[in-house]
């Protein structure tokens, strides 16, 4: 019978066709926790009465949004947690390996068919290596953590056939930044996003991340990219692992279809302060910027820094009076940026280059705006207050666009650099 991804993994997973709006039981594959949604779940587990987890292999724990520790009860809260991993036998990779999305990822612990779940609403970011993965709260994720399993209605599916070759300095960031702004912050509410199309089949890994990151950002439950060789070679570089089939039947029953051309795409911003206001680069160009940031789940890999570094090209400083903060995802793509030269160019160039984190991108540990300031970000989100005051503005944007913007102070479209 025909099916979505969507239908084929639960089905697969639960040993039984199943369609589109049941209600199922079915076994996670990895459950990820980190440190400021995780203490709940375990406190959750406790009172479910959980003495063991259901498998420490599958749980993932990390540190990354308030790392390293930036106030008493952050500490405590990794006190609690590694605790809780010692205790149960469970690798806790601590602070040292950065944002948990693309630490999941790196480290091979996402693939094809598999169900995932993450105290983290950006968890769907696992969808671009194929898998449902999708962000649940710390009170499912107690449930998890003791019987290894969850109820989910199985969503219905929204294919995404994205075709045409991304002009000079545009990219993933884009193409979803697009998207957001036409289904809308709340166009896909409890659906899965199912990305293919040739325009997706070109595109590397990190820019597959980055669109099924944001998937969320349309109320999606997952955000799902046709796995394909280039699936199969990320995650066979990193687990035992024998490629297989999996794609959504063109016959399927989906809720929507939508056809894409990147080909006269230019570059997006989501404008303050919601992140389906979507516009064109050219219609707030000019506007100042106080602040750059260039990182997060959604934009932090090598390959981001790569797009914002080729921009920078020779100049020698970033404007005067813009604060321009870097953020590598992860230790492993610290590193690549490091054995690349990218770290100490930005650095010639003014930035402050942070240790791998969430840092500014949630307004939770550093690199807050006063009231009345302007941030250029390069991740997801964008209401009122997210990385400071409620009088600051943020808007949303690719590396390129970034680092143009950073280098003449004000939102610059980066073909134009
Ligand atoms: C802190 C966490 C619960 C939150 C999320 O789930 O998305 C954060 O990562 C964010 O991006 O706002
Ligand atoms: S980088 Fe931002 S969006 Fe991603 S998990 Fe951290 S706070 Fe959430």
């Amino acid at each position: 019978m025909s099916a979505t991804i969507a239908e084929k993994v639960f089905s697969q997973r639960c040993g039984r066709s199943v369609r589109a709006g049941e209600v199922v039981m079915a076994p996670v594959d990895a459950a990820m926790i980190h440190d400021i949604t995780g203490p709940l779940a375990v406190r959750v587990f406790r009172e479910m009465g959980g003495e063991r987890v259901f498998d420490p292999e599958r749980i993932i724990m990390l540190f990354d949004h308030q790392v390293p520790a930036d106030s008493i009860p952050a500490a405590e809260n990794h006190v609690f947690m590694r605790r809780f991993a010692d205790e149960q036998g469970i690798h806790n990779y601590d602070l040292l390996e950065g944002v948990c999305h693309q630490v999941v990822m790196e480290k091979g612990r996402a693939a094809p068919g598999e169900i995932i779940v993450g105290t983290d609403s950006h968890t769907c970011t696992y969808g671009a290596a194929g898998a449902f993965a999708t962000g649940i709260g710390s009170t499912d994720m107690g449930f998890v953590l003791k019987f290894g399993a969850l109820y989910f209605r199985v969503p219905e599916s929204i294919r995404i056939e994205v075709e045409g070759a991304f002009g000079r300095r545009v990219g993933a960031k884009d193409l979803i930044l697009s998207l957001a702004g036409d289904i809308g912050a709340d166009g896909a509410t409890y659906m899965a996003l199912e990305f293919t199309g040739d325009a997706m089949h070109t595109m590397n890994m990190a820019g597959r991340m980055t669109c099924a990151n944001m998937a969320i950002e349309m109320g999606a439950k997952a955000g799902i990219v046709t796995p394909d060789a280039a699936t199969w070679d990320y995650v066979a570089a990193r687990r035992d692992i024998e490629p297989f089939d999996l794609a959504g039947d063109p016959d399927a029953e989906y809720r929507e279809r939508r056809h894409y051309d990147v080909t006269d795409l230019a570059p997006q911003v989501a404008v303050p302060h919601n992140v389906d206001n979507v516009v064109d680069v050219g219609k707030v160009a000019g506007t100042k910027v106080d602040q750059v940031f260039i990182g997060s789940c959604t934009n932090g890999r090598y390959e981001d820094l790569a797009e914002a570094a080729e921009v920078l090209g020779n100049a020698d400083r970033f404007a005067d009076g813009v604060r321009v903060i870097v953020i590598p995802a992860s230790r492993t793509e610290y590193l690549k940026a490091l054995r690349g030269g990218l770290i100490e160019r930005f650095v010639e160039a003014g930035a402050l280059v942070e240790a791998p984190c969430c840092g500014p991108c949630m307004g939770g540990a550093f690199g807050l705006l006063a009231p009345g300031e302007v941030s250029l970000s390069t991740s997801n989100r964008n209401f009122r207050g997210r990385q400071g005051s409620a009088q600051a503005s943020v808007y949303l944007s690719s590396p390129a666009t970034a680092a143009a913007s950073a280098l003449y102070g004000e939102i610059t479209d980066p073909r134009e650099v």
